[in-house]
């Protein structure tokens, strides 16, 4: 038992962000030991020291040993564990009840309490005191995409009326016929939606006994962690063994024998791994040993403990790793509905009369509210207005992002004001203050760069940053930066969320250029040209970000804008040197924003180029497309680019689905219907035609299609030159499930039989609703239509017209 204890104090918790392991040791007198279980369990009739729930737990493993096998699962799940069952002996039976029984108690000990950013001992707070329940649904509401997730989360605020709830105690359960036995589930969710908290809760509540009796033994283990064997070779024994040290006595018999194991995979995006589903050593036995990634793909494929369950978390982006085949169930966490965030807030305040304050403040704006579906953020907003409304606070509470992130900088400053005293007048920071600051702003701004969300202690020193200096910031400060867990001596760390990250960079950047740091600009925007003046270098920041592919620069670049404005500035209390702030400076960024125009920026980036406006607090464009959604002769009322972007951004988050959108129903330029583009996510008819698209709008127009299976049925693209590339991207919103098109028109989209073989198999995979085809005035070629009459006589199909009839060609199929 001690031994035990030793080595656990070495290694993290499987949530360990969250646990405080100071608050382990101290619990630890007022559990039961390992040894009065094992002797209370093996013992008959004697006197018994345990309560009588931690009985009824025991016994319940125990009944699950001598059960036959549930209904549904596979056989080979089975064999390996009821011989091995079979053969064993009552003392070996105790022993692994034992086991079991002190791995509880140590998972209880570790998900019990949460830190939130805080590392301080004894700080932590009881997970059950603020768990708010999530917003989970099985299935997936959105495309997997790599789009930045702030975007993301502003989509799918919407809540679809399709969607299917599920509670996260249920995430294994078989809920309907049609379900068969669930083995492996991937959980999805953006960046601080609560993914780590579910876990955290499904582990507690297990470990307490309250839910998922029938699984023996939970198992999680963080792939943020995993990364630090990734170059070792372990069996999957020994991998138990490093991360969950109570269960060193565990045998490679045991595992087969205990007939339920679920293995949690946290945070599959953070892992360093690349999974290779089709080529990869097979591996079936626990101590055979090979690489993290090879004994992963193993248990997620079967091969190994093919009885064992198997739950996966991860940010969308990385998702795509695992293949769906081998996924029985999807789920996401989608965050907080509107009753939760009231909730979270009346959870986390004692004082009713604050929460109800903050709830209002939230709920009157727009932009608050619908970040505050993310549970992170309900935590960012409810320290930075607690601190706000609880002092005699005279300033505008803050209504954007830059304005939030700069209080909540300024706050945790004040934070370690308090704690440390000192000198400095209030609202000021000291020179010591500001360095480290902006060291950890480098060292954000580098990482954010490469794309890298965590750092080790060589990346700290490499911006000048003191290993231990960062400790004692990270004791007072950490719900800035915190240190992620040691593992085997190693600190990982980590911002508190990539928002915060993304703001530090930004505060960084913005400092390199009041400084005149040419180097750091120049080489952030590889450009020869010096840069002249705020506006110049805004300009160039902003093209750089919509450059990139996947938007890891859009927040960031938003956070620049806002940092240009004095009343930013001033919040942060001397971190950054005051800049030009003529009025005309900022109206000439205010007025490149609104003529920025380029048809190599995807329609879905553009939107952010609306936000960096809203940042600077400009409304104009905003308050202009209120008015034309009000408007009776909307055709007749020129729209600009950025007023288009505007538009589609508001449409697309409408609680009201469109009937219709018609790209030629707006009077605007060619680059302007391109725009729109993103509105397709919310409508029931789509005409884009006559448009040319380029393979970036094309790539949006697929996107957008994708995150719209539900309402769209009628889709008209004839005259698009989509050819056959285009059409292969929008094949993959046909093969959804939840896809309900009825009529597709591609008429002279220049496609050739490539496009027929597309759509053919696209429609077969699936139970397709479309009752009309258009492929007409393509050359599509007699074989392209043989392809296309062999899914006419596929049973899914409901087809009622297809056409494609070639006036000159010797195609001239229509079929009714
Ligand atoms: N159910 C919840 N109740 C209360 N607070 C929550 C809940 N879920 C999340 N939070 C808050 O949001 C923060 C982030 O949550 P969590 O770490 O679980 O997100 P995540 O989805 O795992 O994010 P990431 O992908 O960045 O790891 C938590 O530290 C906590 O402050």
């Amino acid at each position: 038992m001690e031994e035990e204890e030793r080595a656990e104090s070495t290694v993290p918790s499987c949530v360990s962000m969250k646990s405080d392991r100071m608050d382990e040791d101290r619990a630890e007198s007022t559990v039961p030991s390992c040894v009065s279980l094992k002797s209370d369990w093996s013992k008959g009739g004697m006197i018994d020291f345990r309560s009588s729930e931690e009985i009824e737990r025991g016994e319940h493993i125990l009944s699950n040993w001598d059960q036959s096998a549930p209904p549904g699962e596979s056989s080979c799940s089975q064999s390996g564990s009821r011989s091995g069952d079979a053969e064993m002996k009552p003392k070996q039976r105790g022993d692994l009840q034992e086991v079991i029984e002190g791995h509880k108690i140590s998972l209880k000990r570790r998900c019990e309490h949460v830190t939130e950013g805080t590392n301080e001992a004894g700080s932590g707070t009881l997970l059950n005191k603020i768990y708010t329940e999530l917003y989970i649904t099985e299935g997936q509401s959105e495309e997997v995409d790599t789009q930045h997730e702030v975007r993301q989360l502003e989509r799918t605020s919407k809540k679809n009326i399709q969607d299917t709830p599920i509670k996260c105690q249920d995430i294994f359960k078989v809920l309907s016929e049609q379900q068969r036995h669930i083995r492996v589930v991937l959980t999805n969710g953006v960046a601080g939606v609560g993914k780590t908290f579910s876990v955290q809760k499904f582990s507690l509540d297990w470990a307490e006994g309250l839910e998922n009796q029938d699984i023996s033994l939970v198992l999680p283990l963080s792939c943020r962690e995993l990364n630090l064997i990734r170059d070792e070779q372990h069996s999957l024994l020994s991998l138990l063994h490093v991360f969950h040290p109570t269960l060193q006595k565990i045998r490679a018999e045991d595992l087969k024998t205990v007939w339920k194991l679920l293995f949690i995979f946290d945070g599959l995006d953070e892992s360093r791994f690349s999974l290779d589903f089709n080529k990869h050593q097979v591996i079936s036995d626990v101590t055979q040993v090979s690489s993290v990634e090879v004994l992963l793909v193993n248990l997620i494929q079967g091969n190994l403990l093919p009885s064992a369950l198997i739950w996966i978390t991860s940010r969308p982006a990385a998702a795509y790793q695992i293949p769906p085949s081998c996924v029985d169930r999807i789920t996401e966490v989608r965050g907080f509905t509107d009753s939760q965030k009231e909730e979270y807030f009346r959870r986390r305040f004692s004082d009713e009369d604050l929460s109800k304050r903050i709830i209002s403040h939230i709920k009157a704006s727009r932009s608050l509210h619908i970040m505050c579906l993310i549970p992170v953020f309900c935590w960012i907003t409810a320290i930075v207005l607690e601190d706000m409304m609880t002092r005699d606070q005279r300033g505008e509470l803050p209504q954007t992002l830059t304005d939030l992130y700069s209080h909540f900088l300024r706050v945790q400053i004040k934070r370690k004001k308090q704690k440390y005293g000192g000198k400095q007048r209030p609202g000021k920071l000291t020179e010591d203050d500001k360095d480290l600051l902006l060291k950890l702003g480098r060292l954000a701004f580098e990482h954010l760069e490469k794309g890298n969300i965590m750092f080790y202690s060589e990346d700290l020193e490499r911006c000048g940053l003191d290993v231990s200096e960062v400790s004692v910031y990270s004791g007072v400060c950490t719900e800035i930066f915190k240190r992620e867990s040691v593992i085997f001596q190693k600190s990982v760390y980590c911002f508190v969320h990539l928002s915060v990250q993304e703001f530090l960079a930004a505060v960084y950047m913005f400092h390199c250029y009041t400084r005149k740091d040419t180097a750091v600009i120049n080489q952030f925007l590889k450009y020869s040209e010096p840069v002249t003046s705020l506006d110049d270098f805004l300009r160039r920041a902003l093209m750089k970000s919509l450059k990139s592919e996947n938007g890891h620069l859009d927040l960031f670049v938003r956070f620049l804008h806002g940092l240009s404005l004095e009343s930013n500035q001033r919040i942060l209390g001397g971190l950054l040197d005051q800049t030009e702030n003529h009025p005309e400076t900022i109206q000439k960024v205010l007025y490149n924003l609104k003529e920025e125009n380029s048809d190599e920026i995807s329609p879905d980036r553009s939107i952010n180029i609306f936000h960096c406006l809203m940042e600077m607090k400009d409304q104009s464009v905003h308050q202009e497309i209120q008015e034309f959604l009000k408007s009776e002769k909307k055709s007749e009322r020129e729209l600009s680019e950025i007023h288009c972007s505007a538009l589609a951004y508001l449409l697309q988050m409408s609680e009201e689905v469109l009937d219709e959108l018609n790209l030629w129903q707006y009077n605007t330029s060619e680059e302007g219907r391109r725009r729109l583009i993103p509105a397709v996510r919310n409508c029931r008819k789509v005409e884009v035609w006559c448009c040319s698209l380029s393979e970036i709008s094309c790539g949006s127009l697929a996107s957008a299609l994708r995150s719209n299976p539900s309402h769209l049925r009628e889709l008209e693209l004839s005259h698009t030159e989509l050819k056959d590339p285009g059409v292969k991207l929008l094949c993959g919103f046909l093969q959804d499930p939840l896809c309900k098109l009825e009529t597709l028109r591609l008429k002279y989209c220049s496609l050739s039989e490539t496009s027929c073989d597309s759509v053919a198999s696209a429609l077969k995979s699936n139970h397709s609703h479309l009752r009309e085809l258009d492929l007409g005035q393509n050359q599509l070629q007699d074989s392209g239509v043989k392809l296309l009459c062999g899914f006419l006589h596929f049973p899914n199909c409901r087809l009622e017209t297809l056409s494609s009839f070639r006036r000159e060609g010797h195609t001239g199929t229509t079929y009714s």
